[in-house]
């Protein structure tokens, strides 16, 4: 657990909702041993000690597909309890990029359409962050984008 930052024993964890033009959404399969294996996640990862959300957003989706942050808010919170670990997941939407995203971890990468995200399997804790996107989707006319 060094290096992560944890509030009680909450593991914070910076997610990035990267949406496209046409207002689908990049998905990444985590790998098989990892927690939560095999299932799709929205790219991200733990946020270190004394570190910024945004920073930790930026270092993530740098370090994981190579893609740069141009333009990200915080959207919502989502806690959510495993048996075996709690997570805060702060969950940003990634408007503007610069780069094309590579699965530089070796991870399965695809963009999704809202409805098409329905179809994935995702960790428990994503389900709200789906329903969140199909009621954004419903709301705008021209999708989440
Ligand atoms: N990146 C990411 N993590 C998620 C999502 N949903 C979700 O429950 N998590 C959980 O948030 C935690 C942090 O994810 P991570 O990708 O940095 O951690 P990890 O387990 O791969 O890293 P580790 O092997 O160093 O422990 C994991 O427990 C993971 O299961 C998601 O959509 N994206």
């Amino acid at each position: 657990m060094s290096g992560e930052q944890s509030h009680g024993s909450v593991v914070q964890v910076a997610v990035g909702v990267v949406l496209d033009a046409a207002g689908r959404v990049l998905v990444a399969r985590r790998r098989p041993e990892a927690h939560q294996g095999g299932l799709w996640e929205f790219p991200g990862g733990k946020i270190e000690a004394g570190e910024d959300l945004l920073a930790a957003l930026r270092r993530e989706l740098h370090e994981e597909l190579g893609i740069r942050v141009e333009e990200a808010r915080h959207w919502f919170t989502q806690e959510h309890r495993y048996p075996d670990k709690s997570v805060a997941l702060q969950i940003c939407l990634v408007r503007r990029f610069s780069g094309e995203p590579r699965g530089l971890e070796g991870q399965p990468l695809r963009w999704a359409s809202v409805a098409e995200l329905m179809a994935l399997s995702f960790p428990a804790a994503n389900l709200p962050i789906v329903a969140a996107l199909q009621t954004l989707s419903a709301e705008l006319p021209h999708g989440p984008a």
